[in-house]
């Protein structure tokens, strides 16, 4: 599993321009990976992708392209069918936030906060100060004895975003964290995600349905076709981080966004033998 990963190349956006964003080193690297599951649904085909430490990265395509799968297979909860998953040997650590907060409703939020650490082997005492800075950097300082009924939805998800951070990942995993929230909580959340990002260097993987969230958030866009689900663009978004609600008036992001709802629209009518791969 854990080969040693080559140098990044750098990324050239989706109309094919120079590359400009800077080359980062790979964090891990799927090689023409496939997934079938028992039903002999054949959910990812030969999918190449590669994650580089501290870079925003989005998985955006239609309904049942893969995305999920992908996150699932590098967070170990499935394997693939084919191809191969590399992960440097010492790194092999991540938080996965789901579209729901799935916190545990009989416990508070340190105590949710607290389960990974928990899982580790640290008791309550000496994991709180980990837990309380986790609560800090998503902005629920002093809500650890509040229960999830007490919280709005966008608190519940800033609280299963702390529950991830709470191990420092190498890698977070955030599966469509932000699609049940109104659109006023979700511009919130994607300005304070932002922040985190850069504040922690984060490596983020990040699944969205949105063209202008995927946009906002990201410094690359993987593009992928419905099933079975293929990678079939990619777009760079060499917009300096963290961004702000500036950004979004930018002629820049209105222009990224069509580049990326391009993109889109041509991964749709994708022939599944394969077609159109790399860069538009
Ligand atoms: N455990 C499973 N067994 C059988 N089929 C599955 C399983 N998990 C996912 N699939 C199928 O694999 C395909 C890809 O599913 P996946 O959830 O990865 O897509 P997605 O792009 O994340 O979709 P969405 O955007 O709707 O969440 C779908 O057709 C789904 O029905």
């Amino acid at each position: 599993m854990a080969a040693p990963l080559p140098a990044a190349r750098a990324v050239a956006n989706a109309t094919g321009d120079a590359p400009s964003a800077p080359a980062r080193e790979p964090l891990a690297r799927l090689a023409q990976v496939g997934k079938t599951f028992q039903n002999g649904v054949e959910a990812l085909r030969a999918v190449d992708l590669e994650i580089r430490r501290g870079e925003f990265l989005s998985l955006l395509g239609p309904s049942g392209c893969g995305k999920s799968t992908i996150l699932r297979l590098l967070a170990g909860l499935a394997n693939p069918s084919l191809g191969r998953i590399d992960w440097p040997a010492t790194e092999h650590d991540l938080g996965f936030v789901f579209q729901e907060p799935t916190l545990m409703p009989w416990a508070n939020v340190f105590d949710n906060v607290w389960l990974p650490l928990r899982l580790q082997g640290q008791s309550r005492a000496t994991a709180r100060p980990r837990v309380e800075e986790a609560l800090a950097q998503v902005g629920l300082s002093g809500f650890d004895r509040a229960y999830p009924r007490e919280l709005s939805g966008g608190m519940k998800m800033r609280a299963s975003i702390a529950r991830a951070l709470a191990t420092r990942p190498a890698l977070l995993l955030m599966d469509e964290p932000f699609a049940a929230l109104d659109e006023i909580t979700r511009m919130k959340l994607n300005d304070d995600l932002v922040a985190l990002k850069c504040e922690l260097n984060a490596t983020v993987v990040f699944v969205t349905h949105s063209v202008f969230e995927s946009v906002y958030l990201s410094d690359r866009i993987v593009v992928m076709a419905p099933r079975p689900g293929r990678v079939v663009a990619e777009v760079a978004v060499p917009a300096p981080q963290p961004r702000n609600e500036d950004f979004r008036l930018r002629a820049e992001y209105a222009e990224l966004c069509r580049e990326t709802s391009r993109a889109l629209h041509r991964a749709m009518g994708a022939e599944p033998a394969g077609g159109e791969t790399g860069s538009q």
